[in-house]
């Protein structure tokens, strides 16, 4: 299921930070991280971007193992009780979780690796890589947030609503991360994460 490179020895997480960077985007549901994310990619085709494992059910469109490794809640434990996770958390009734040998991979052979995840696995992830870089994005306010994921139309009512309370949690979280952009306008936002990350 997920991508194993042929390497003969995954290094440690300190030997890892020598070798490449880790970029960790978070920000509340809707506020346009998959959309700045795949503009990144576009433009920055030489970053690695992890795609996540999760349980939630694909939205229309979603290809398995391109947006997410979609399973079932008794394969995500299973995978948890295995230590497959760099990091994993629930968020609106779903499992997510990061890869850990694929994103070890390519932080290993150089690459500047990119997750977009919540905040539960953020703070994961800055226990275990006090090195990463912390990007947490805002957006313009609340009410422009609720608009976004509902023009989405991807979400079912009572999904809406636990996004926008753990929303709410996520936002006053964004003064523990290295560095907070604004989406108000895309382009701006995108030329700020391309200025913190290259410039
Ligand atoms: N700067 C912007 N101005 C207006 N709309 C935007 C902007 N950025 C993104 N959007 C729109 O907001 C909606 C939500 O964006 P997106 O799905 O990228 O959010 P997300 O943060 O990845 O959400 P989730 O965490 O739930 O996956 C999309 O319809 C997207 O086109
Ligand atoms: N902790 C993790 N969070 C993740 C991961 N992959 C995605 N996410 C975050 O989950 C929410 C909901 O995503 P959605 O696709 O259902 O809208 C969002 O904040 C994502 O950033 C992960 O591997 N770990």
């Amino acid at each position: 299921m997920m991508p194993v490179l042929p390497i003969q020895s995954i290094a440690t997480t300190e030997e890892c930070l020598h070798l490449g960077r880790l970029i960790v985007l978070t920000g509340p549901s809707g506020v346009g991280k998959g959309t700045l994310m795949r503009s990144l990619l576009e433009r920055h085709p030489e970053l690695y971007y992890s795609v996540s494992v999760t349980t939630r059910s694909p939205r229309p469109g979603e290809i398995d193992g391109k947006n997410y490794y979609f399973i079932s809640r008794s394969k995500f434990e299973q995978l948890v009780a295995e230590g497959e996770f760099l990091e994993w958390a629930e968020f609106a009734g779903n499992y997510y979780g990061t890869p850990r040998e694929a994103v070890l991979n390519q932080i290993h052979f150089g690459k500047l690796v990119v997750l977009e995840i919540e905040l539960e696995g953020a703070r994961q992830i800055r226990t275990s890589f006090p090195s990463a870089f912390s990007i947490f994005i805002l957006p313009p306010s609340f009410d422009e947030l609720e608009k976004r994921i509902r023009s989405r139309a991807q979400d079912s009512e009572e999904a809406i609503a636990r996004r926008l309370l753990r929303a709410q949690e996520e936002i006053q979280a964004a003064d523990e991360f290295d560095i907070q952009i604004v989406n108000d306008d895309f382009e701006t936002a995108l030329n700020d994460i391309e200025t913190v990350l290259f410039k």
